[in-house]
């Protein structure tokens, strides 16, 4: 990753909707991606009904709002994705998204935030057409070892992150996304990460097969 050549304005507009279990990569993947093309993406700034830590400001990291001002941009149908993480609620409304031209948005989200999305996008104004790309592992025993070898998570964590990966596979087994990377060698699934995210030529077509995988293996 390293060459200058802009984002190819027909993807601009086009969020990049990065799905992949939790210790698949894709934080060290995008982090090389910002690196390599500053200025060039953005992460939208998403609605959140939990208290700001000390030294977050509201509008930076998120918007921070109350229960009944979060429920009545549900009811009045602004989030374009929402859900509920231990007891708060989050959400990507349309204009967080759009406020973020000229940079091409990327968003990093759960299943249920991937669902939602799908449905949504086409009946925005002016319709949003998302880039799905999954982003895997190279094998279950892999993304266990690399959710360990991270040392952040605590047993329960770690099984929480699993079952969700569970999920996450399945869904991706049934073929939904557009694009799907393995992230076996980094700078390989980095390089095409890039020609995803840059919208370069060849992009829709640079994807790997996705490995067999059976979520047993994540039991
Ligand atoms: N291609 C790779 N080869 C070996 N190790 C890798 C590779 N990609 C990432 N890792 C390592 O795997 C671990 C998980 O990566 P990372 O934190 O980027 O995952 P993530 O998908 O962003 O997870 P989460 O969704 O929980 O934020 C990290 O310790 C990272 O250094």
């Amino acid at each position: 990753m390293s060459e200058s050549r802009p984002i190819n304005p027909e993807v601009i507009n086009r969020p990049l909707v990065l799905c992949g279990p939790s210790g698949t990569g894709k934080s060290t993947l995008l982090n090389a991606l910002f690196a390599a093309h500053p200025g060039q993406f953005g992460f939208s700034v998403s609605h959140t009904t939990r208290t700001p830590r000390p030294g977050e400001e509201n509008g930076v990291a998120y918007h921070f709002v109350s229960k009944d001002e979060f429920m009545q941009r549900v009811e009045r149908g602004e989030f374009l994705e929402w859900a509920q993480f231990g007891g708060n609620c989050y959400g990507t409304t349309f204009a967080a998204l759009t406020a973020l031209a000229p940079k091409r948005c990327i968003l990093d989200i759960e299943l249920q935030g991937v669902l939602q999305l799908r449905d949504k996008a086409p009946l925005q104004n002016p319709p949003l057409s998302p880039v799905f790309l999954f982003l895997a592992p190279p094998s279950l025993p892999t993304l266990k070892q690399r959710l360990r070898g991270r040392g952040t998570e605590t047993e329960d964590s770690m099984r929480k992150r699993l079952d969700a990966a569970k999920a996450e596979i399945q869904y991706a087994q049934e073929g939904k996304h557009d694009v799907y990377i393995v992230n076996d060698d980094l700078k390989a699934a980095g390089d095409k990460l890039e020609l995803v995210a840059m919208g370069w030529k060849g992009w829709e077509s640079c994807g790997d097969k996705l490995p067999e995988m059976d979520i047993k293996d994540l039991d």
